[in-house]
């Protein structure tokens, strides 16, 4: 599409997120934004391959159509690609969509072309492990968590043929079941962490590094409030036994986490997740890598439009 002032849009479409009925969601691209190009995406990751070839094709405005997931891939491409001008659009189409939450969405699509909607925003960067102890780099939008949500994360993905065959029968049993097994044999992970240059070591249930302050769809640690710019929020939910994890966890549910005597929270510029076990570290949503984990922030690295 080429906008009032002749920039060019292209919408990624991942036809694979979400709830909502992937037809509908095309039928509305078509008719409020209808000279957007629309690519979809084919397989896991390839939204970063198609937001890099977007901003390389000249693309200005480049908008993601999916969940956080898809939306960090793009996001990711982009910020590859070096061009920091590029307005980066969200249509929160996927299940959890908790970037866009707290931000009024646009009635018409069309209206994601307006610039008076755009937003300067921090971007959080990830540097991590791969299985392979290679070292990998990501960017993130949303949020990151190491600890047992992360534990219960990889039980999930993983291609064992239990998963496979719960996740045909429901994908919700599937979770519960994932989380059920891990749960069973939770113990407090010891970890050693730096926060702007401050080391401690302790035993956690979870790390959760936000950007954004919702989780999990909706959830929150208490808090709705994003972190001051330049920061990222740091929730740490000390160690607890088995029976406190599950009161921890209720808490959260709930939306009163805030006030448990096990959550920590602190908002800082840098930091460092190192456990003797790595553990493994989720990003936007995605199981990408294990601790060790360094985290920074980037300030205003991106224009976003919701
Ligand atoms: N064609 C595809 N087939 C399979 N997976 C895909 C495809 N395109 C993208 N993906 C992957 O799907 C994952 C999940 O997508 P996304 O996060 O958008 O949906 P969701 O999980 O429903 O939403 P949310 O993250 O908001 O809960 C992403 O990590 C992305 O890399």
């Amino acid at each position: 599409m080429v906008a009032d002032d002749g920039e060019r849009v292209v919408c990624i479409v991942n036809p694979t997120s979400g709830v909502q009925r992937r037809r509908m969601i095309e039928q509305r691209l078509a008719a409020e934004l209808p000279a957007a190009d629309c690519w979809r995406t084919r397989y896991p990751g390839h939204g970063i391959e198609l937001g890099r070839r977007a901003v390389l094709d000249g693309y200005r405005t480049v908008i993601a159509v999916g969940g956080d997931g898809t939306l960090s891939d793009v996001a990711n491409g982009v910020l590859e690609a070096g061009d920091e001008k590029v307005r980066l659009g969200y249509v929160p189409a996927g299940t959890c969509n908790d970037f866009a939450r707290g931000r009024a969405p646009v009635a018409n699509l069309g209206c994601l072309l307006d610039r008076t909607r755009d937003r300067e925003t921090d971007v959080g960067a990830v540097t991590f492990s791969r299985a392979d102890g290679t070292s990998a780099h990501r960017f993130f939008l949303a949020s990151c968590t190491a600890g047992l949500v992360s534990v219960i994360g990889r039980a999930f993905t993983e291609k064992t043929p239990v998963n496979r065959v719960l996740k045909r029968l429901n994908l919700q049993f599937a979770e519960a079941a994932s989380s059920a097994r891990v749960l069973a044999g939770w113990k407090p992970v010891e970890v050693r962490l730096d926060m702007d240059g401050e080391r401690s070591r302790q035993a956690v249930t979870n790390i959760a590094v936000l950007k954004v302050p919702y989780i999990a769809g909706g959830l929150t640690f208490g808090s709705a409030e994003p972190p001051e710019a330049g920061h990222l929020d740091v929730v740490q939910a000390l160690g607890v036994g088995r029976i406190g994890v599950i009161g921890l966890m209720w808490q959260v549910f709930r939306g009163n986490a805030g006030g448990h005597p096990a959550i920590r929270r602190r908002q800082v510029r840098t930091l460092r997740i190192d456990a003797d076990t790595p553990l493994p570290l989720e990003v936007d949503g995605e199981i990408v890598g294990y601790t060790p984990a360094a985290f920074s922030v980037h300030p205003s690295r991106l224009l976003t439009v919701v």
